[in-house]
């Protein structure tokens, strides 16, 4: 499986973002890059177009969650972005995520599907806050989270990398595993909770990291990414 660093482009505008990676243009390959919300709905759908017409490879983050028949228009609405990766959140449930997988069954080059797990901001106590009921270790939801919906047809799944190892061993099929919530040692951790360094998701078996404000609020973004990739990617790139 291919492994790469993602860098997320939380920004409040498209262009801020043609700046942030107007830095990136010297480099022999551009960055996978990550759209979420914040800039998805500033930018719109043109934004992620002219990113895809330059090359780059998109991750769209939207986490989607809502009734089955809504996600499923959702999806067919983004049909012509062509984004290689969509979120939806996997508390959606089963049939939500049956329902995407027929969205995109026409698609020449449908996104991955990706189950966005446990929000790797929710620590042991806040998850518990928020999810009336919810006694389980993040590891045992998270997994729960997981395998539901693989079994609906996600493609892969979102958690901290700190469940990485649990997934792995107690999923048998192989499934992209992408990972946020990464901090380089010594890294503000900000209102991430469950984090891990580039190194130790490596070692975990994590596919992609997505790494947002170690490298856009760098001094120095482009050596901050090859950094991180350098500490992640080591020897194989
Ligand atoms: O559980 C999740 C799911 C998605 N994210 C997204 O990843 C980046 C992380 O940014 P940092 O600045 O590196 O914290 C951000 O875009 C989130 O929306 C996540 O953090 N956790």
């Amino acid at each position: 499986m291919e492994k790469d660093v993602i860098v997320a482009l939380d920004f409040p505008s498209a262009n801020v973002a043609r700046e942030f990676l107007a830095r990136f243009d010297g480099e022999a390959r551009k960055p996978f890059v990550k759209v979420g919300m914040e800039l998805f709905y500033a930018a719109g759908p043109d934004f992620v177009l002219e990113l895809k017409t330059k090359g780059y490879k998109i991750f769209l983050d939207l986490k989607l969650h809502d009734i089955p028949n809504t996600v499923a228009g959702a999806v067919r609405s983004l049909k012509g972005l062509g984004v290689d990766m969509l979120t939806l959140h996997a508390s959606g449930g089963r049939e939500m995520f049956m329902r995407a997988r027929e969205a995109v069954k026409d698609m020449k080059r449908p996104p991955i599907l990706l189950a966005v797990t446990v929000l790797t901001s929710f620590s042991d106590v806040g998850r518990k806050e928020a999810l009336l009921g919810e006694n389980r270790s993040a590891e045992d939801a998270v997994y729960h989270l997981a395998h539901l919906a693989l079994q609906g047809g996600a493609d892969g799944v979102v958690s901290s990398a700190m469940e990485g190892k649990y997934l792995r061993e107690h999923i048998r099929q192989s499934f992209p595993l992408v990972c946020p919530g990464i901090r380089p040692a010594g890294a503000s951790a900000g209102d991430q909770k469950r984090v891990v360094t580039p190194a130790d998701a490596r070692d975990i078996g994590v596919d992609y990291i997505v790494v947002g404000r170690p490298i856009t609020q760098a001094k120095d973004p482009v050596a901050a990414y090859k950094a991180i990739k350098e500490e992640f990617l080591g020897g194989s790139q």
